[in-house]
């Protein structure tokens, strides 16, 4: 963990990530089904996926857009079967021991917020129904004093003015809306919340305070948080760690700061050379979203795919430093050496340099 982090949770009064995984992902695969009912064709989404997310941790999760990072989220969710791997959380399998749909119990330990915070609240409801309904079907509201005591905290912890207890989803801000979802994770006391582009359809202005208060959660109550994103710059800046997708595969996990100061995978590296401004205002262009795409996706075009070796024989991972590791071919332990040796553009060594 770097000086920074720990400096900052020093000042904090903080509660520090132990170590410990709350989350434990090994060999996670997960096929689709493609072509219809009738075919037998399969698309492999997850091709045997390693994650841990530690007690009071953020590790984010990037990589460009179907890089399988949402699958991830809702296998862990339990919206999503995996097809084979095991998944423990606090130790326990939870492939082996929960239903197919997660029990009530385990939705209690593991919260899921998505990107679209109006799609998951129900326009026909006001706020307080959302978080009554989590509160009383959890058990953590059993008396009406207890009732408003925790409504008022819940409101007092995300931000929200307590008279919009009595506002409908579509009176409030795209920022208000992912923060009664986001109130409503918390009414349950999760241990763990996947939090799936939180951030991504508010504006940019809006958007840091939904960072800090997903950094307070950690800080304060030492919840663990899987935080997908597209964003790097958001990832450096919240993320204790950083685990990078490239097609249903993790190419590169290690502490944030230090990965994205010198990756060695030429994929970060690439998707490192596109961070987007953060001082460009409102939300993604989509033109440049796609241009983002096609110079990402253009790193199959690895200057080192020619020769066949990572289709032939699936790299392993490489220990780059205690806690960091590249799943390439090429990666060779001297760094710098292996930083030119693995150029895949010159945008991306001025970028990252
Ligand atoms: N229910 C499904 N049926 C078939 N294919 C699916 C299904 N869900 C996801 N996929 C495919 O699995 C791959 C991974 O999707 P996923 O949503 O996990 O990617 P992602 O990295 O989260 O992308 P995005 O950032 O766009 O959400 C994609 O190719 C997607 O089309």
């Amino acid at each position: 963990m770097s000086a920074t982090t720990d400096n900052a949770r020093e000042r904090a009064g903080t509660v520090a990530a132990d170590g410990a995984p709350v989350v434990e992902i090994r060999g996670l695969v997960k096929d689709f089904p493609v072509g219809g009912l009738l075919s037998r064709g399969r698309f492999r989404a997850l091709g045997g996926i390693d994650l841990d997310v530690r007690r009071g941790e953020i590790m984010a999760l990037v990589g460009e857009s179907g890089s399988g990072k949402s699958t991830i989220a809702r296998c862990v969710a339990r919206l999503e079967q995996p097809t084979s791997g095991t998944l423990r959380v606090d130790g326990v399998d939870v492939l082996a021991a929960e239903p197919r749909r997660a029990s009530r119990a385990y939705r209690a330990k593991v919260q899921m917020v998505f990107q679209d915070p109006f799609g998951s609240l129900n326009p026909a409801h006001r706020v307080e129904h959302f978080l009554t309904r989590a509160l009383v079907l959890h058990g953590r509201a059993t008396s009406a004093s207890t009732l408003k005591r925790r409504l008022t905290e819940l409101l007092d912890t995300v931000d929200l003015d307590h008279a919009l207890l009595d506002a409908y989803p579509h009176e409030l801000s795209g920022g208000q809306r992912q923060r009664v979802a986001i109130a409503r994770a918390l009414a349950v006391e999760p241990e763990v919340i996947l939090a799936d582009e939180p951030t991504s359809m508010l504006d940019v202005s809006v958007r840091i305070g939904i960072l800090n208060l997903m950094r307070r959660l950690r800080d304060e109550r030492g919840i663990s948080l899987l935080y997908i994103t597209h964003d790097l710059a958001a990832a450096r800046y919240i993320a204790d760690r950083t685990t990078v997708m490239f097609a249903g595969e993790v190419v590169e996990a290690g502490e944030s700061t230090a990965l994205m100061a010198g990756p060695a995978h030429p994929y970060t590296r690439l998707l490192l050379s596109a961070v987007p401004d953060p001082r460009r205002a409102g939300t993604f262009d989509p033109a440049e979203r796609a241009a983002l795409r096609a110079q990402v996706l253009g790193a199959t075009t690895c200057p080192y795919a020619a020769d066949g070796r990572c289709r032939d024989d699936a790299p392993v991972h490489h220990v780059v430093e205690p806690g960091w590791t590249v799943r390439c071919h090429r990666y060779r332990p001297h760094a710098e050496v292996a930083r030119r040796a693995l150029d895949v553009s010159g945008t991306a060594t001025a970028q990252t340099a």
